[in-house]
């Protein structure tokens, strides 16, 4: 190859730096014979440096798996099995339905197949043919071959004549033999079939007897001309460039295969050009392979270099294969320290989330799929029985009150009330976890090697660990909140990064991703992000994290309500994958929570201690109960909640002390208590407050002390 003399060397032929002193020994040495000349170019590369050997290369070789991918997991094996079955059943069905049309059609035509058959046997007989031969021959004036052809037509026609008047007879025989002699069962048989037979070859060709039982969509073959062309059309220089050159600008590392339901292709990028360059111009490169935009997953591969592409173009667009089934949508157990089934990946890989040692968020516009996203997991947190379930739905429409019996603590509200009631709850979790710590800190190394919290742990019912998942959907609304958002937020901080391996779980979603809505320690902590639709970067990063936007990770590209359920899931898997979520509905949900608490039942957790009752007050040292009976005076029936909390803060300054009324009405409430309204007449009027009733608190307190004796 040829250089012109001013040109730049080509990259094998870059000048290296001078060599190191040991080396320029061997140089030396080397180059007794030979005189030194500074002014050639060394070389970069050595032709003579040998590669990694072959079993080296052998061993770092991809092995393709054994099985295909529908027996590689019960789920798609089930999945297979199902959709085969339903295919089959219903091709049966539609069949079965319409086959007194079948029958008459088959009648109706039996006639003229019955004429077909008979011209064909007389045509047959006289070797009909062979006649345009015979005439071509005649008009050839070919004499030769002509007397040839009638010598093979009147021979053929002999046997066959023998072979007629044979058949002819027999045939004769058998139709008096079936008329005359057999039962009527084998007559209807006889006829049934030569109606059949007669009918199907009577059949007009441009008139199939049965109709179309499914109409198949013909999905064009993803071939690598159609790859190249469209690749050349999303706007990469380097690639459209050595397409108009006559090459293919990028490189197929494995032939086009078949990966379920789609096609998937492996590329190499040009140099220098990065998977997340193609992602951005996904729209284009739909456009260019002529597919809907849902079809067309470009994604890189994480076990290779950043400009492999793993090009997947499914046969459906993601958005049109109808609501994803949750495999433990039938309600059986679950562990919660497995992960939860979560949804499907565009290639139709089921995919799943780890609630243990996680917090979640969630994020995205309005009705986009948020609720649903959170309802899925959440329903497999509730089936496993000894996970604690505390839900808080601050948007007040009632999207989880499928799910209330099988909380321990729930609200469902945007009232003042129902946002206190969560800030309490966030109040609690932070001591909760206090408390976990010190439990913790206290178990021997044997049993708690790792110090976080195992199944074995949880277990042991004694040491009150079990998991405890969190649930705040519409979490803006009480981060937002005046009055308690900053503390709520703060308290959520501290959850979140103690809890994780405290068995304390939050789940969060907000349709309002920014720094006001969403506290920056409570994003930027969270390990596990999925985020639907939003509408610009700044959400986006929010939810998925610092630059994901820049890095491809885009949920800027889903399409409002056509793409609702799906979204990015980050944190979960070594790359965040767009993931379609499982879909329940609301019955489903409550057929779910049914099943979830029959299995506490047999299990035993469902009437015993909860994390947030009596119980875990005790282990803070506090008795609310009990304080209140002891500033309530015995002669008083009722006592407005202000005068209550006055009397406890003399009791206890540092408990009480900063206590709203709310927190105290949320401490009784897990005990039953609710608030009453309370009249006390103040300068001769009568003034109406909230308040407690004496003999509920001591009813309560009594309960209390009865179960715990038992
Ligand atoms: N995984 C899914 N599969 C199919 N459809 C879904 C899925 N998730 C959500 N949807 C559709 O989107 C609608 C809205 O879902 P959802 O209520 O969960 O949204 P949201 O983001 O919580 O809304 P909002 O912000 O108003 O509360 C659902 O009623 C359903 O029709």
């Amino acid at each position: 190859m040829s250089h012109p003399p001013d040109s730049p060397p080509p990259a094998h032929l870059r000048v290296v730096p001078p060599a190191a002193p040991a080396l320029e020994q061997s140089a030396d040495e080397h180059d007794e014979h030979h005189a030194p000349d500074d002014s050639r170019p060394s070389l970069a590369d050595r032709p003579d440096a040998r590669g990694p050997g072959r079993l080296t290369r052998l061993r770092s070789a991809t092995r393709r798996p054994v099985r295909p991918d529908w027996l590689r997991t019960k789920t798609g094996f089930l999945d297979g099995a199902y959709w085969l079955a339903g295919h089959l059943g219903h091709t049966l069905a539609f069949h079965a339905l319409r086959s007194p049309v079948y029958l008459g059609r088959l009648l109706l035509r039996a006639p003229a197949g019955l004429g077909r058959v008979l011209g064909g046997l007389s045509r047959w007989a006289c070797d009909a043919e062979s006649l345009p031969l015979r005439e071509a021959a005649a008009r050839r004036e070919d004499i030769g071959e002509w007397l040839r052809l009638s010598r093979q037509r009147d021979a053929r026609v002999r046997w066959r004549g023998i072979c007629l008047s044979v058949g002819t007879p027999l045939a004769l025989a058998v139709l008096l033999y079936l008329v005359y002699a057999t039962s009527p069962a084998v007559q209807a048989a006889a006829l049934g079939l030569a109606v059949a037979v007669f009918g199907a070859v009577g059949a007009p060709a441009d008139a199939p007897l049965a109709s179309r039982a499914i109409i198949r969509t013909e999905v064009a073959k993803l071939t690598s001309d159609i790859v190249v062309r469209a690749m050349a059309a999303i706007g990469i220089s380097q690639i459209t460039n050595e397409v108009n050159k006559g090459r293919d600008g990028i490189q197929f590392v494995a032939p086009i295969t078949r990966e379920g339901p789609g096609w998937r292709a492996d590329i190499d990028l040009p140099l220098g050009v990065t998977v997340t360059d193609v992602i951005e111009r996904r729209a284009r490169l739909a456009s260019g392979l002529r597919r809907p935009l849902g079809c067309v997953w470009p994604d890189p591969d994480p076990t290779e270099h950043e400009g492999r592409l793993v090009l997947w173009v499914g046969d459906r667009d993601l958005s049109k294969s109808g609501p994803v089934k949750w495999p433990l949508a039938s309600g059986e157990r679950h562990d919660v320290f497995r992960h939860i089934p979560f949804g499907i990946d565009p290639r139709g890989r089921p995919q799943s989330v780890p609630l243990i040692q996680h917090n979640v968020l969630v994020g995205s516009l309005p009705g986009q799929g948020k609720t649903s996203t959170v309802r899925v997991l959440t329903c497999g947190a509730a089936l496993d029985p000894t996970v604690e379930l505390w839900i808080h739905e601050n948007k007040g429409t009632g999207d989880l009150d499928a799910l209330e019996p099988v909380s321990r603590r729930f609200v469902s509200g945007l009232d003042e009330e129902s946002i206190n009631y969560a800030a309490d709850s966030l109040a609690l979790l932070r001591r909760e976890v206090e408390r976990r710590v010190k439990v913790l800190k206290g178990l021997p190394r044997d049993l708690c090697p790792d110090k976080r919290i195992t199944r074995a742990i949880a277990d042991r019912r004694s040491l009150k660990l079990w998991p405890l998942v969190a649930v705040f959907d519409e979490c803006q609304n009480l981060f937002l909140s005046q009055r308690r958002g900053k503390q709520a937020g703060e308290d959520a901080e501290f959850v979140i990064k103690l809890g994780r391996a405290l068995g304390v779980v939050l789940i969060l979603s907000t349709q309002r991703p920014d720094k006001d809505s969403l506290p920056t320690g409570v994003s930027g902590n969270v390990s596990i992000r999925f985020c639907l639709k939003v509408a610009g970067q700044i959400e986006n990063d929010m939810v998925l994290g610092t630059s994901m936007y820049k890095n491809g990770v885009r949920a800027t590209q889903f399409r409002p309500e056509i793409d609702a359920g799906t979204g990015y899931l980050a944190g979960a898997t070594a790359l965040p994958t767009v993931v379609r979520t499982a879909y329940l509905d609301d019955p489903h949900t409550a057929r779910i929570a049914a099943k979830a608490i029959a299995l506490r039942r047999a299990a035993g957790t469902l009437d015993g201690e909860s994390i947030g009752d009596d119980q875990r007050a005790d282990d803070a040292g506090l008795d609310v109960l009990a304080d209140l009976l002891a500033v309530v005076r015995p002669e008083e029936s009722k006592i407005w909640t202000e005068t209550a909390l006055e009397r406890l803060a003399e009791l206890r300054p540092a408990t009480y002390r900063d206590w709203p009324p709310e927190q105290l009405t949320a401490a009784v409430k897990p005990f039953g208590i609710s608030t009453v309204q309370v009249g006390r007449r103040i300068d001769g009027k009568v003034v109406n407050r909230r308040g407690l009733e004496r003999a509920r608190l001591e009813a309560a307190l009594a309960q209390r002390d009865e179960r715990r004796a038992a």
